[in-house]
This record gives C-alpha cells, structure tokens and sequence, in this order.
C-alpha cells in the first residue's frame, strides 16, 4: 500500500480537476434529456465515461493506506472515493443498471391518465390540481387509482432488476445491501435507532393531528367514507400520495373567521409568475447576506413547464454543474403558495451550491443529505408567517391573537407533522427490500402495511400485487433516497430555533421572521461552506451548539397547537390511532 500523503495530495488534485470536466459534460447531457425527453437525447455515454473516470480513480485511491496521514481532508477523500458506487459493475451489468433508471424516470415523467371522454391528465399540473382542490370523492378516486395504474403499475419489474442490480454494485464496494450503503452516507452508527426515538417522540403529535383531520373529512365526507376509530382513505388528504395534507386546509380550519393563511389569491390576483417567485426567494437570500443567483441561472434555468410540446421531468430539481459558475433549477412552476414554498426548497439547495463551489468535488455535497433538503425550508420557514407574507404584499390582514395564531399553526403542521411518517416509511420500506426483508411478491402488500401503520391511511380500493403503488411516488423510480426529506423536517427546525436566536427575535418561535438578519445569514453560510469536509454532527454544533439531531424545538415551534388539539380532540371525544384496522370505505 501507498503511505506518501504528498503522492495523494497530487493524485487528488488531478482526480478534482479531470472529475470536474467528466461530472460537468455529464450534467449537461442528463440536463439536456430531463427538458426534453426524446431518444436522440437519451444517449448514455456521458454516463458511462463519468463511471470510467470513477472507476480508474476509484481503484487507485484504494492502494493508499491513509492511517498515519497528517491531512485529515486528504484521509476523508480518499475514503469517499474508494466508494466507487454503480462504476463496481461489470459493463454490460452498468450499461443496463443506467438504461433501467433512465427508462424508469422516463416512464414516470410522461405517464398521463386518460378519462372516458378521451382528455387525458399529466401528474403536473392537472392531477395535482386535482388532488388539492376537488372535494369530490370519485373524482378523487378517478385522479389517485389513475395515476397508480399509469405511472405505478407499469415500473413494478424493472424495479425488482433495479434492486438486484443495485445491491450488487453496493456488496461490490463492501456493503451488505444498497440500504446499507445509502445510510453509511450519514457516518453515523446509530442512525436508524436515532431515527426511531424522533419518530417514537413525534407519533402522538402526529396522532392528534391525524384525529382531528380525520373528523374534519368525516364532517365533509360522511361515515360511508370516514371511520372515527380507523384509517383515513389515502385519497382524501389534498396530495396524490397524501404526503402533505396543506390542499385541505379549507376543510381543517380551526377558526374559519380569524387571519386566513393562504397567499396564493393574493399571487394570481396581483399577476404573480415564475420568475417573480424565484426573485422573490432570491431577495430573501441576499437580505441575509447570502450569495445572489448568478446570470447563468437566469439564463438557462426552466422555471415553467415548457408549452411547446417537449416532455420533461416535471419534479422540481437543483443543479450544480461542478464547472463553479453554471447552477440550475428545473420546476414546472405553478402560482401558488405551495409552490412559493418549493421554490424556496429548490434556492435552498442552489446557495449550497454556490456556498461549497471552492470545496473539491469530493466535498461539494451537504454535511448529510437532510442538510441540502433543510436549507430552503428553513428560510420558507420565515416566509410563511403571515407578518412577512403580508409585508411583501400577500396577506391585508394579519391579526396576532389566538385564533389566527392556532389557524397558521395548523397549516403548517399540515404541511410539517403531516408528513413525518410518509418521510420515515418511504426508505423503511426499500431498506426492507434492499435486505431483503421484503420479498418482490410481497412489494405492495408491505406498502400498504407501512401506509397503515405510520400514516393511518387506507387505499380506497383493493390494491394486488399486480399494482405496484410506491412506484407512484417519484424518488422510487429516480432512485432518490428519501430518509434525508425526515431528517430535514427535523432538523430544519432546530436550525430555525438557532438562526431566529442570532437575530434575536423575541416571543414565540413559530412567530419568528429571520428576514434581512445577516447574523442569521452568517450563521447558516459559514456551515454551508464547509459542504461534506467535516463530519455534520460538527456542522450541527457550529449551528445549534450541540451535535444532535433533536425533535424539541419542532415541538416548541408547535406547542400551541399541541395544546389546542389535545382539548379539541379530547373535546371531540376522538381516539387517537385507528383500532379499527381492517375497516374499508365502501365503494
Ligand atoms: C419532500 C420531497 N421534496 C422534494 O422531492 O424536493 C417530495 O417532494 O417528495
Ligand atoms: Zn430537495
């Protein structure tokens, strides 16, 4: 084994320097197909050469033995490049692992479900317009069971190769399944036991939230269709995968005369667009002193859905283009407040990116991958309140008294608690499929039984396995890990509680607007410059003190409302869970 630490510094300065050019042509290459997606653009060579350069620079980073090197930022890289991922395969296994992801994303970014009258519906916008804003039950039930059987169905056996491929890459480079390779990506032993005492922390906030909505869709929907003591029918929750519940907010209002909370009459009645949105988010960036977006983005970003036919992938995307000048957001943006918000999620990701950009490539990635989801959330966090909604002109009235204050809380735990379980079952279930835990003849069965058991939810017709409904959900098909979206929505708040302390806000945290505090912009940049050279419990002491993902200032931030549904459902007289498993909505 090699121990020169001054041949590894050379060595890792020409592998930075090749990697960029290979990452850089293979970036645009995947850019050029996911904004038009057509055969001549599919062409994967772009993909294999960026596993060649892997591949070689992979097996020569392996013949260093790093033990007694001096540079820790030396040893680290080293490390992550002896990881060499899918470039492990043996070609005719790599080539067709590349083509069943392509194939996968492609056929779930162009599935469309058709009515009887021959109009047929993309998932963007149509049939998530559907899911937010019909309140019909077999309308409902038309968009989600279309959907499921256009976009799910059609996955279920490329996947079960997808699997078997993607464990191998993953033995290959010394892990006992892909599961276990994307959590060693957070370098922490303990994680899923981690994992479980947050969540274990967060069910009965969770429950009371589910309890609550629940009698709300049974005022709504009637006992035919809502059991009080059972699960609540996956369709009814205003998302196509009831992942954030914010589209029924209308039917959840605590005090339907208090402030109301949406902003999105206000943007299409002032002639809000796309563009304005993103100007809108980048201003709130800069007002903490954090980076401008480069000319590039504006220039060769696709923030619409493109009107001239060309199929795209319509799941909003940041892109680094590792050249340190071209970053890019792909989104079909809608004029809503829920998409004000994801627009934040997406500029999130970009500052990283702009944050790290002088880090090696090795080091160009969040401190985990919950950092990279958090930053944009964190900010939206602040955007969301009506006091700052109104001062950029999207709320008239605002009132701070405890009915307003009980009605903002409740549309963001709808959109915060909500979604919780649905972030910590999505990977639950592949890591059981990845080690094997859930066999292929078992993939919708279990589904259903993690839906059940973390969610409460139910399907609202009879799923087989000849459905394959997590193949509905986009980061199943392009092969995203999802545990990160959890981790996020935790964390996320213990980074609000932190920067809202820089700017020495006073009074209750969910009150909290960090906007133009550039102690609270330092705060989070210096962390972002950092990227993946330091271990995150170290990002997430500069940060918040202490080293640990915590669920305490989550439930600070939510502490009124906790109070408030537990005398509402107790009130109510409603049970918290659904005893009542086996129960069915009637057709
Ligand atoms: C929460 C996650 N966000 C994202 O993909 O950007 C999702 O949309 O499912
Ligand atoms: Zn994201």
């Amino acid at each position: 084994k090699n121990t020169d630490e001054l041949d590894a510094k050379t060595f890792l300065n020409e592998y930075n320097s090749t990697a960029e050019v290979v990452w850089n042509a293979y970036t645009e290459a995947s850019w050029k197909y996911n904004t038009d997606i057509n055969e001549a653009n599919k062409q994967l060579q772009k993909n294999l050469e960026m596993s060649a350069h892997t591949l070689k620079y992979g097996q020569k980073a392996r013949l260093y033995d790093t033990t007694d090197f001096q540079d820790g930022s030396v040893k680290r890289t080293i490390k992550k490049l002896s990881d060499i991922e899918r470039a492990a395969l043996p070609s005719a296994e790599l080539k067709e692992y590349n083509t069943l992801l392509s194939n996968m994303e492609t056929k779930y970014s162009v599935a469309e479900v058709c009515r009887d009258n021959g109009t047929c519906h993309p998932l963007d916008p149509d049939l998530q317009k559907i899911m937010a804003e019909s309140r019909d039950y077999d309308e409902l039930l038309f968009a989600w069971k279309g959907w499921r059987d256009s976009a799910g169905k059609v996955l279920r056996q490329d996947y079960k190769r997808y699997v078997e491929l993607a464990n191998k890459a993953a033995t290959l480079n010394g892990h006992s399944d892909n599961g276990a390779f994307w959590r060693s990506l957070y370098e922490t032993p303990t994680f899923e036991e981690d994992l479980e005492t947050l969540w274990k922390e967060l069910e009965p906030l969770y429950q009371n939230v589910h309890a609550y909505v629940r009698r709300a869709l049974y005022k709504k929907y009637g006992s035919k269709h809502i059991n009080l003591k059972g699960p609540i029918p996956a369709h009814l929750l205003g998302n196509m995968w009831a992942q954030t519940w914010s589209g029924i907010m209308d039917l959840a209002m605590p005090y339907p005369h208090a402030t109301q909370v949406d902003a999105t009459p206000a943007m299409v009645a002032q002639g809000w667009n796309a563009t304005r949105m993103f100007q809108e988010s980048d201003r709130f960036f800069t007002s903490l002193g954090l980076l401008p977006m480069p000319k590039e983005f504006w220039e060769k970003s696709m923030l619409e859905k493109p009107s001239d036919g060309r199929q795209v992938v319509c799941h909003a995307s940041a892109w680094d283009f590792y050249n340190r000048k071209d970053f890019r957001i792909k989104q079909c943006t809608v004029v809503t407040m829920d998409d004000l918000i994801t627009v934040h999620h997406e500029m999130g990701h970009v500052q990283y990116f702009l944050q790290y950009k002088d880090q090696p490539v090795s080091f160009r990635d969040g401190a985990n991958p919950g950092f990279h989801e958090a930053i944009g959330d964190v900010l939206a966090l602040s955007v969301s309140t009506p006091k700052h909604l109104q001062s950029i002109g999207l709320l008239d009235k605002v009132e701070t008294n405890h009915e307003s204050d009980i009605n903002f809380l409740m549309s963001m735990a709808l959109d915060k608690i909500a979604f919780l379980p649905f972030g910590y079952l999505m990977d639950q279930w592949r890591w059981k499929v990845f080690d094997g835990r859930i066999p292929s003849t078992e993939y919708n069965k279990e589904w259903w039984n993690l839906r059940m058991k973390y969610q409460g939810l139910c399907p609202p017709v009879t799923r087989t396995e000849d459905d394959f409904d997590p193949g509905a959900k986009f980061h199943i098909p392009a092969n995203v890990p999802y545990v990160r979206y959890f981790v996020s929505f935790i964390i996320q708040f213990q980074f609000h509680k932190a920067l809202c302390d820089a700017a020495k806000h006073v009074g209750p945290l969910h009150t909290c607007d960090i906007y133009k505090s550039k102690e609270a912009g330092k705060l989070m940049g210096d962390v972002m410059k950092l990227g993946f050279s330091k271990p995150w419990p170290e990002a997430m002491t500069m940060i918040t003190g202490q080293p640990k993902m915590s669920a305490q200032p989550l439930m600070q931030y939510f502490q009124p409302l906790i109070q408030w549904l537990e005398a509402e459902n107790n009130k109510n007289k409603d049970i918290r869970g659904w005893p009542d498993y086996d129960w069915k909505p009637s057709t």
